[in-house]
């Protein structure tokens, strides 16, 4: 693995904290950094090394999925070292530039330069500029980009921030996180399909009745605020997350997985998604609000008692839809999709419904169907429903479960895979600009629809799935959710 700087904007940051120093160390444990790397932590703090390693240390006790191994621990962190930079300040890239070069010289490290954004999207830009006139990406060696979420606000601002990005890195060199893409059983889905004829031939529109993604959450709007406010489960949750997840399970499968392939088909899935007109948004879309109701006996105040919150905030915490995939794998079959915040549980899964055959035979009409449950989160494993007759009640069919599911401690956490793939140069898990762009594209009518507020807003009581509009929604094709 090539040796490699590793540049953090936003290292005293809670995501930082959270997700990134746990990966890394976990990565580092694993083997899977390079022999030789440099991390420079940046933020406006006056931290000095020793306080930056401490931090970083005290993150990975309290987040690391492994307890920590001193020895290892200590060796991790020699890699470490903080610069203070406001990162509006043009002039304080030139001693970031000697202090990377500094540091590369110091280790013998080749010029790979890993540029992490994990900042306030307001700052991409900004960063973006000043990289730019820096010699920071200058180098001999390799330069990416690793950039957070959220990519944009509509489609417009995703554009503009694109276009921007692109006068400094290539594609090629931009890797847009998507924590969802990074969950290991998301990583699954085209291994299952691809390793089992029996799942291959039956993941199209012949047998599939319908497909349903849910990524329901216990938590509420939490100390966010003044994000969530502005973005709503649409942006928050539909525009990157769900759509990508609807990519990865309706895309046609390639016969060799790597990201130009992987990429090149979840693009034609975006592309045969039916567009919304504006008109089709009060059909297609349910949007929602958590109101007050009571979660694991505990009272859960409503959505716009929330700290921060207007109390005529009309903002949505839930959404459900129908979307359409015209295209000859998908012609005819339902996908459903709902997502929000202060449900009865947090879960996030794919399930399909595969077509029940006509019955010949009256005992069959009452038959469950065949579904097959890709549990995501924090469950993860595989479920196939199957009917089977139960001789302990008179023979009666009854629907029986084959399960597997994965030890939860010895998976890798998202942020693992996802920083491991771009310490290695591979972008299959990363969200390509295309795949963004249609995103914003086919959310950008809901988008204004919800701004005119021409759309109804359905209370739901916390603790429960969701708006009864939403269960409406899916019973109109004879179906419900699972
Ligand atoms: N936290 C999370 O769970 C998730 C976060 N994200 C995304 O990750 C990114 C970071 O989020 P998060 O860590 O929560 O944010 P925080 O607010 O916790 O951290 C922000 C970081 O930015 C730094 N910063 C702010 N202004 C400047 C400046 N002018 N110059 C230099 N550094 C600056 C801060 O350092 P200092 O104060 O020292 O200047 C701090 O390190 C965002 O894009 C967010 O959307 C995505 C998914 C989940
Ligand atoms: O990106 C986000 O994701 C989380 C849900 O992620 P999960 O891995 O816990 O399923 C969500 O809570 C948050 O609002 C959103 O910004």
């Amino acid at each position: 693995m090539d040796s490699m700087s590793f540049i953090l904007f936003g290292s005293t940051g809670d995501l930082a904290k959270r997700k990134i120093y746990p990966a890394l160390y976990n990565l580092f444990l694993d083997h899977s950094m390079p022999e030789s790397f440099s991390v420079i932590g940046l933020g406006r703090r006056n931290w000095s090394n020793e306080e930056f390693q401490r931090n970083v240390e005290d993150a990975i006790q309290t987040f690391s999925r492994t307890p920590v191994d001193e020895d290892a621990m200590d060796l991790f962190l020699q890699s470490f070292r903080y610069h203070s930079l406001d990162v509006t300040d043009s002039q304080g890239y030139e001693q970031l530039y000697q202090f990377v070069r500094q540091r590369e010289a110091e280790l013998n490290l080749s010029e790979n330069r890993m540029f992490y954004l994990s900042v306030s999207p307001k700052l991409f830009d900004v960063i973006n500029s000043n990289l730019k006139q820096s010699g920071l990406i200058d180098t001999a060696g390799w330069k990416r980009l690793i950039i957070e979420k959220p990519f944009g606000h509509d489609l417009e601002t995703a554009r503009e921030l694109n276009k921007k990005i692109s006068t400094v890195f290539d594609e090629k060199e931009i890797y847009r996180i998507d924590h969802y893409l990074g969950k290991p059983m998301v990583q699954n889905i085209e291994a299952l399909e691809h390793s089992n004829p029996v799942l291959q031939a039956l993941w199209n529109k012949e047998y599939i009745a319908n497909m349903q993604i849910t990524a329901s959450e216990i938590v509420g709007v939490e100390e966010r605020a003044g994000y969530y406010d502005k973005v709503g489960a649409i942006r928050d949750m539909v525009q990157n997350h769900i759509l990508q997840l609807l990519m990865m399970t309706a895309m046609h499968l390639p016969y060799e997985i790597n990201a130009e392939n992987v990429r090149r088909e979840k693009k034609k899935v975006m592309e045969s998604l039916r567009p919304l007109t504006k008109d089709d948004v009060n059909q297609d879309v349910v949007r929602g609000q958590y109101g007050p109701g009571i979660i694991n006996d505990e009272h859960i105040q409503g959505y716009t008692d929330e700290e921060g919150i207007e109390s005529s905030s009309r903002n949505d915490t839930f959404i459900a839809a129908r979307l359409r995939i015209d295209n000859d794998f998908w012609k005819g079959v339902p996908f459903y999709i709902r997502t929000g915040k202060r449900m009865e549980e947090k879960s996030t899964r794919i399930v399909i419904e595969f077509k029940s055959p006509h019955r010949q035979r009256a005992e069959y009409e009452e038959l469950a169907p065949n579904l097959l449950i890709i549990e995501i989160s924090p469950n993860k494993g595989v479920t196939l429903q199957l009917n089977s007759k139960n001789s302990l009640n008179n023979g009666k069919l009854e629907p029986v479960h084959i399960n597997f599911s994965r030890d939860q401690k010895d998976l890798p956490e998202a942020y693992e895979l996802l920083i491991a793939d771009a310490i290695r140069g591979d972008q299959t898990y990363f969200a390509h600009w295309d795949e963004v762009e249609l995103s914003w594209k086919w959310v950008q009518p809901i988008l204004e629809v919800f701004e005119e507020d021409n759309a109804p807003l359905h209370l739901y009581e916390s603790g429960s799935m969701g708006p009864k509009a939403s269960d409406q929604l899916i019973n109109e094709q004879g179906f419900h959710w699972w």
